[in-house]
């Protein structure tokens, strides 16, 4: 079904493509339709839609695109016969990429549609599952049973470690966070420990068995946009959309023919709103309905945080990857719960008072805003990484960096990180890792 929303934003592509739109939408129903017609057609509008993705920057794409590009793609599954296996691939990438590029339906019938047929997609993934389970019972076996490698990579040394609370209570965190030891500096970082003990995730619905991440997302076929390369702020980072299965064998485990890729990253992604069944192996911690202090003065973003961007309920994002990943040092508008359900890793932190010394990167060429991003590479200031000679010529170009006050923690499995507002954050994993951020305000 075609919402009237729809016909006034494609209208904007021009007439001629909402009239073959709307034609190859009611003809869908019609038994007399020619198929392979309304197939051709349908892909037409995809490719031209496609091609605008690419004439524009991402986040300048005109809506009537986009929304062509996610009716096309709908109506163009809603044709296909679901049972053959190349099919199924097809389906699930075709609604993923709309879904990536697009976002959810707008609607909520839109969204009950689209998880419907999801979980169509997966009943019959499923039952050829069971039917292959039956023919080779040893390598599913197998599978079911791996969990990631427990490897870590070098681990850093703790200098000045964030200060660590079993399970507080909303009270406690509450005081927290209003009533700080230093009250020019505003709530500090706090590890919160045995919070996530009872989650699914590190239960009975394993996030560390990759055989359980496949099968929640149709056999791994669902897609996943990965970030490549080793931070975003280096020479020849880029992205690409890839199945989760992939994504997995080739940057997770990294299985044969891995050699010479680059780091993959599946960073700050709603993989949750995408893949519901996954939201229901973790649940948003209640410290993130606790009252925050507003904004300490001296963080960068806190006035535009005071303006914009209130959110009316937690945004949850996944950072899902293998050793070495790394963050490098921002600032987010937000107060952050970070969940630590699979593996470890080094979190750096300075205050917002440090910023002047932290080096902002500002307004980049192009007009991309990496304001809330530092210039520094803390993994080869502090030696970790790079050459002595990078490393003075850094220390040369960024003199204040020096005299900069830190916290610092290795996150272990089933710990929280919290990171108040304005605080700046280095995130480098030490193993395989899987966490959740729940960002309020
Ligand atoms: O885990 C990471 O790599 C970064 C996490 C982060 O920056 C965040 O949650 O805001
Ligand atoms: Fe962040």
């Amino acid at each position: 079904m075609i919402f009237p929303t729809t016909f006034v934003t494609v209208n904007k592509c021009g007439k001629p493509i909402l009239k073959l739109l709307l034609q190859l939408a009611s003809q869908i129903h019609d038994q007399t339709r020619d198929f392979d017609l309304i197939i051709t057609r349908l892909d037409d509008l995809i490719a031209l839609a496609t091609e605008k993705f690419y004439a524009f920057p991402f986040k300048d794409v005109p809506p009537c695109w986009r929304i062509l590009f996610r009716e096309a793609s709908m109506l163009r599954v809603s044709l296909g016969p679901l049972q053959r296996e190349e099919i199924l691939d097809e389906i699930v990438k075709t609604i993923d990429m709309a879904l990536i590029m697009t976002g959810p339906p707008p609607s909520e019938t839109g969204q009950a549609e689209v998880e419907t047929l999801f979980n169509l997609l997966q009943d019959i993934n499923d039952a050829r599952s069971e039917f292959e389970h039956e023919e080779r019972p040893i390598k599913r076996q197998k599978l079911g049973e791996d969990t990631f490698p427990g490897t870590t990579s070098f681990i850093p040394p703790v200098s000045r470690p964030v200060p660590r609370m079993a399970a507080p209570t909303f009270d406690q965190f509450e005081k927290h966070m209003q009533h700080p030891k230093d009250t020019n500096l505003g709530p500090e970082p706090l590890i919160i420990t045995d919070t996530l003990n009872h989650w699914p995730a590190r239960n009975e619905r394993p996030w560390n068995k990759p055989s359980y991440l496949m099968s929640k997302t149709i056999g791994g076929r669902r897609l996943v946009p990965v970030e490549l390369g080793r931070s975003y702020v280096d020479e020849g980072w880029g992205q690409k959309i890839i199945p989760f299965r992939a994504f997995i064998r080739q940057y997770v485990l990294r299985e044969r023919d891995s050699t010479g890729l680059a780091t993959g990253y599946l960073a700050q992604h709603d993989l949750f709103g995408q893949v519901p069944s996954l939201r229901q192996d973790i649940a948003v911690p209640d410290y993130c309905y606790t009252n925050p202090p507003p904004p300490h003065p001296s963080s960068p973003l806190a006035e535009k945080h005071s303006k914009h961007l209130q959110l009316d309920e937690p945004l949850l994002n996944a950072w899902f990857g293998p050793a070495g990943t790394i963050s490098p040092l921002h600032v987010d508008p937000y107060h952050n719960i970070l969940a630590q359900v699979v593996g470890k890793k080094y979190v750096r932190l300075y205050a917002p008072r440090e910023s002047e010394k932290l080096y902002a990167r500002g307004i980049e060429d192009g007009g991309v805003d990496m304001e809330n991003t530092s210039a520094l590479d803390i993994g080869v200031l502090a030696r970790w990484d790079g050459s002595d000679a990078e490393r003075l010529e850094a220390h040369e170009m960024f003199p204040l960096f020096k005299d900069a006050q830190y916290m610092d923690c290795i996150l272990n499995e089933g710990e929280c990180l919290y990171i108040p507002l304005g605080w700046w954050h280095y995130v480098r994993s030490l193993s395989v890792s899987f966490s959740t951020s729940f960002w309020w305000n």
